[in-house]
Parts: structure tokens; sequence; C-alpha cells
């Protein structure tokens, strides 16, 4: 801090902080301090009760020992795994992205103390109070709930996850390699495009991914949407089956139902081009990642775990930007020590909504490969094109890294794929729109035509719930069901937000307030016929998973309403809704819930203020849940250039 600032000293074994002429703050201030930032709904309750908590355990009288622990924990709550001390220092408000909008609620007694709690944070003055019995150095001990390493505070349990994750991944770093006459032709026959890439002199990136998979036993591919992420995982498992052993176990994962449900879907198709005599081995049932680790209703922790691991070799997961850190730890400590991992994710898209950004984390600098010369030494054989390029000293995780650049679902023509590149780079994009017929945008007064959109959006689907099964028996009710939910996905309104006019609850009335008007659906309130939900909770017991999507039809049979679930194997699952405690409806859907999912038409509303939830990637994976057309909607165009602007960084040891 500057000299002008506070002087910082210990009087009777506390720490104590005084503004020239000011009052020293004391653990009273600190103490309602803390309680003003959760009345002032900038703090969570959580983060004002674990000093109070500990101080009960091990009595630490220390204002600035509260200080940082509540600060550890805010900042776990807003997904980052630790605090890092000298940024803290050097810029507190930034860090905790707490400004004057937010503390105009404080009282005028409060300002001053959180000014002089900011005074309170300077390097030794923090060395100091983290000598403490709630602190830990260096994860030496196990006790302790605080963990301080270097210039990093963390939750001890998220420095724990954070440190068997970096263990994990290290261990299964040196190469097992196949000999080049085995692996080249079975290459040669699953990526037979690789040869026009090899004439045009260019890197074939798929059949790169392949040769470094099949010789690590972890390793990530990542790309952006439509870059056959899993078309090269099919086809990698099937030289892995011919190459190695064809009795290898494979599990096939997803953090969600819906993204499981559609990864399913995609293995199945590609798994019919493979060459037949390969496709038999490779399985197609893709659980849950909670399922696949066997989560237990009401209970902490999994089934499988170190002592009791995964009956599988070969784990393989998609969308695994979704996972935490502490999930992640999970999913480690469950491989047996011979299990290899193959992790599939957009390191673009938003990070989970839980701690940590481990994808994002892993695939740092995976743009430049950063290989070493013993990565290189095991790929270069196969590449299609000189390696040099991307020759470098990059991360651990950098040498396991694959990034796939070549979209096959966007060409150069497509406006979804450009506008989501120049997005990504926070690059102009304001042309694109008048370019490319399949990206639009209603601004300001355009918003009106919003309306006729979501109408004829979502009349095709309500028409097919109107219309009924074509017979009354069970064949023809899950035909139908199936046909509505896969017509309902082929448009979606996607929100940023939860709260106002244009966040989930203000959208969903709305729009249900339109097709009312035109028609399309009975009521607007409690349960009806179109009604779509998304479940919010995990619940062991239906076997429905947060994110599940349900369409609420009338049973001919018996004229009463039920929810129709898709499950993972294609077949439909019928609940009463008296059953759905934990559901809410789904016109509008937030972009975090809709990661994991592709409509054919997606509708990304903004609200007409910045928030601090809008960044880039949220942007980002927004336009990718396009397939065919997108339509950003803003009625305060600003708001998505701020946003585009705005880019996520967590902090975390990773
Ligand atoms: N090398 C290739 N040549 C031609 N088409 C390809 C190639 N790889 C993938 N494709 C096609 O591109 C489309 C997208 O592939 P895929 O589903 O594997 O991508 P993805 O990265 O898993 O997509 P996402 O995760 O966004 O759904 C598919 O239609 C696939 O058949």
């Amino acid at each position: 801090m500057d000299a002008s600032g506070p002087s910082i000293f210990r009087r009777d074994g506390r720490l104590v902080c005084c503004f020239s002429g000011g009052r020293p703050m004391n653990l009273n201030d600190m103490q309602r301090l803390l309680t003003a930032l959760v009345d002032a709904h900038i703090f969570r309750a959580v983060d004002a009760e674990l000093p109070v908590v500990l101080h009960r355990m091990a009595a630490q009288p220390d204002p600035l020992l509260w200080w940082l622990t509540a600060l550890v924990s805010y900042q776990y709550g807003r997904g980052h795994t630790c605090l890092l001390i000298s940024q803290l220092c050097e810029q507190p408000q930034v860090v905790l992205s707490i400004g004057s909008d937010d503390l105009w609620r404080l009282s005028e007694r409060n300002q001053e103390r959180w000014q002089q709690a900011l005074g309170l944070l300077e390097p030794n003055a923090i060395h100091q109070a983290l000598d403490s019995l709630w602190v830990q150095r260096d994860g030496s001990g196990d006790q302790a709930p605080l963990t301080w390493v270097n210039n990093r505070i963390y939750l001890t349990r998220l420095y724990r996850a954070e440190a068997l994750v970096k263990a994990a991944v290290q261990v299964r770093l040196p190469f097992q390699a196949i000999p080049q006459s085995t692996l080249q032709p079975l290459i040669d026959v699953a990526f037979p495009e690789a040869e026009q890439a090899r004439n045009r002199q260019e890197v074939h990136w798929q059949s790169l991914a392949c040769a470094l998979a099949v010789q690590r036993r972890f390793c990530i591919i990542t790309g952006g949407p439509g870059t056959g992420k899993t078309t090269t995982v099919v086809r990698l498992l099937a030289v892995l089956l011919q190459a190695r052993d064809s009795q290898l176990r494979i599990a096939l994962a997803a953090p969600t139902g819906k993204a499981a449900a559609r990864l399913t879907e995609s293995i199945r198709d590609k798994i019919s081009e493979l060459p037949c005599a390969w496709q038999e081995d490779i399985p197609t049932d893709v659980v849950t990642l909670h399922k696949l680790l066997g989560a237990r209703p009401h209970r902490r922790g999994f089934r499988y775990h170190q002592r009791n691991p995964l009956p599988a070799d070969v784990v393989v997961i998609d969308e695994a930007s979704m996972i935490d850190v502490e999930m992640m730890a999970a999913l480690m400590a469950a491989l047996p020590a011979h299990g290899q991992l193959i992790l599939l994710g957009d390191k673009d898209q938003l990070a989970s909504v839980e701690a940590g950004s481990v994808l994002g984390d892993f695939c740092a600098g995976a743009e430049q490969g950063g290989y070493n010369s013993d990565t290189l030494t095991h790929i270069t054989p196969y590449a299609t094109a000189s390696l040099q390029p991307y020759h470098g000293d990059g991360s651990a995780y950098n040498q396991a890294t694959v990034m796939l650049r070549v979209s096959h679902r966007f060409d150069a023509s497509s406006g979804i794929g450009q506008l989501a590149k120049a997005v990504n780079h926070g690059a102009d994009y304001s042309d694109l729109f008048s370019q490319f017929s399949d990206i639009d945008w209603l601004q300001g007064e355009a918003v009106e035509q919003f309306q006729a959109l979501v109408v004829s959006g979502y009349r095709d689907y309500l028409e097919l719930v109107q219309r009924g099964p074509q017979d009354n028996d069970d064949v023809h009710l899950q035909l139908w069901a199936k046909a509505v939910l896969k017509q309902h996905r082929a448009f979606q309104v996607l929100v940023a937000l939860r709260q106002g006019d244009w966040g989930v609850t203000g959208l969903n009335q709305r729009i249900a307030d339109w097709l009312y008007g035109a028609k399309l659906i009975p009521t607007t309130q409690g349960w009806y016929a179109g009604r779509p939900v998304l479940v919010r909770r995990n619940n062991y017991g239906l076997k429905l998973m947060n994110g599940d999507i349900g369409m609420t039809l009338v049973d001919p049979n018996s004229g009463r309403l039920r929810v129709a679930f898709e499950q993972p194997d294609g077949s439909i699952k019928w609940i009463l809704p008296s059953r759905l405690a934990d559901v809410e409806t789904v016109f509008a859907l937030t972009v975090h819930k809709s990661q994991g999912s592709e409509f054919k038409h997606a509708v990304l509303a903004l609200p007409e203020r910045m928030n601090p939830v809008l960044t880039r990637e949220l942007i980002y994976t927004g336009i990718t849940r396009a397939s065919q057309k997108f339509t950003l909607l803003t009625p305060e165009p600003q708001v998505f250039a701020e946003a585009v602007q705005t880019q996520v960084l967590r902090s975390s040891g990773l």
C-alpha cells in the first residue's frame, strides 16, 4: 500500500490497522463488515460464517485472518480455487470484482470498515496472519482447513483436489510407445483423409491426436464445435483396440445426461463409418460422470475411488470443460493405476459452475502446441507435415494435448463459425451479420420481432403436441414423445441471467403469454401440455439428472398429464408431474445449462445492462449451441460489445 495508507501493527497479539486519525480495525469491526457484506448480497452467508466456525474450533482473534478466510471462501464461490496474495494486495477491488456499484449498499460506517479492511492487505501482514492454527503450509499437514502455498491461499480440500489432479496427470505422462510398424497401418485405415493433408503438407490434427492418445495414459483432445472430437475418439478407440488388446474395458461418460445422450447418438453414427471388423468392440453406452463414479443418494463421496477403482482400462469423458476441480480429482482418484484417461472438450467454452476451470487450465497454450523433444520424438513419425512450428517448452499438460483446428460443421461460408471465431479472439464481428445469412442480430427496436420469432420457433413442436400420437399404444406414444422432443430441440431461446425481464424467470413468463396468445398452449399456469421442463437437481430415485429436459404431454389413454424424458439409450421414461419437485419451465434456458446441447436455431437474448456474468466465454458458448442458425438479441447493443471484451480469469494452481 502507498505511504499515505493505513498503519498496521500488532496490539495485544492482535493485528490492527489504523488510518491516520481513524480507529484501528478490530475483530468486532471485521465481524460487522462481514455481516454487512452478506446483508448487501455481496458475500454469501457461508463466507462470513466460515471464520466464525473456525474460531469456535480454534480461537484466532486476528481480524486479518478472518478477512482472508472470508475472502478465500468468497473467491471459491466465484469459481476460483485459490486466492492469489500478490494480486490481492496490488488490486484488491479488481481481484474481488467488488466496485462502487456494490459498495453503495453498505452504510457509511461499513464503507469505512471496507476501506480499513482493504488497508490490511499487505504481503508481510498477510504472511504473519497466515501463521495460524487455521492454516497449513505447503500442503504438509492434513488437518487445517486452509492451505498456504507460495503466493496462494486455498480451502484445503480444493488444494488437495488440485494436487491430486496434478499428480495423476504426471504419472500418466510417460509414453507407452507402440511400434510404428503396428500403429501406422492402423492410423492409415482409421484416418484415410490424412493422406490428402500430407499431399497438401498440412498437419492432420485428428490422426496426430490418435497417435498421441494411444501412446499415453492421459490425453486431451480439444477443439471448437464440429472439429471432429467425437469422430477422432471413435476412430482412436478402434485403433487402440486393434493395437493393444481387443478386450480393453472402455467406459464413456459426460458431465450431464443431455451431453451423454448426445454423445451416445453421435458415437453410434460414427461407428458405422468404421471398417466392419472394427465396429463390434466399441461401446456405445455413454453414462453421466456421476453414474460412472457411482454417486449414491444422500451420501458424500462415490462408490469408486482410490481403494475401489473403476472397472475400466480406458475412460473417455466428453464435454470436459464442465468438470470442476473436485470432480476431476474424484475421477482421477477412481482411475485404476494402469487406467488411461481421454478428455474431450472445447477449451473456450464456459468453465464449470463449481470452482476451477480445469480444461481451460490444461489447455493454456494448446494453440501453440508447445511440444518438447520427447513428445515430438513419439508423434513426429505420424505427422503429415512438419511439427517444427509447434515445438516448444510447453507445460506438462501441453505434452498431452492436441487441438483440432478445422471445423467440418462450419466452413468458411458459415456465419456461425466466423462469428464464434471472431468473438473468441475478441476481433471485430460487426460486418459479419450483413455478410452471412445464418446469423442475425436484432437490436434495440427490432426486438419487437422477437415475439414473432419465438412463436414461430416453438410452433412446430407445439403443433405436434396438439396433434397427439398416431395410435394410443405404447410404441406410438414413444414415437410421438421422441418426435416432440426432437422438434423441441430445433429451436431454443438462451439467456445469460436467471432473474429480470431478460432472465429465465421474466422471459419464461413472457414467452408463455405469447404462446398462449397464439393458442399453442392451453394455459400459462401450473402444468399443461407442451410445457417443457428442466430438472434442476439430480434425482437419483427417478434417475433424472440436473439439466435433463422433459416434455409435458397428455396421455390419450387416461387423459392425464405425464412428462416424457428421453433416456441415453433413446427410450422414453414417463413421469407424473406430481413426482417432479425441482423443475422449471424452459422456454428460456441459461447458457450455462445449455452446455452439452445443440439446437438447429439458437436465439441468445442478452439483458439491457452489463452484468459480471456476461463474458466472452458465455457468448461463445451461446453462439456455438447453434448448428444452423443463430440470432442475437440485444435491447442494448453495447452490452454485447462489452461482454465480448470481458474474459473469465479464474485463479488456480494447475
Ligand atoms: N476428417 C473429417 N473429414 C470430414 N468430415 C469430418 C471429419 N471429421 C469429422 N467430420 C464430420 O464433421 C462433423 C462434426 O464431427 P464431430 O461430431 O466428430 O465433431 P465434434 O468436435 O465432436 O463436435 P461437437 O462436439 O461440436 O458436437 C460430423 O458430421 C463428422 O462426420
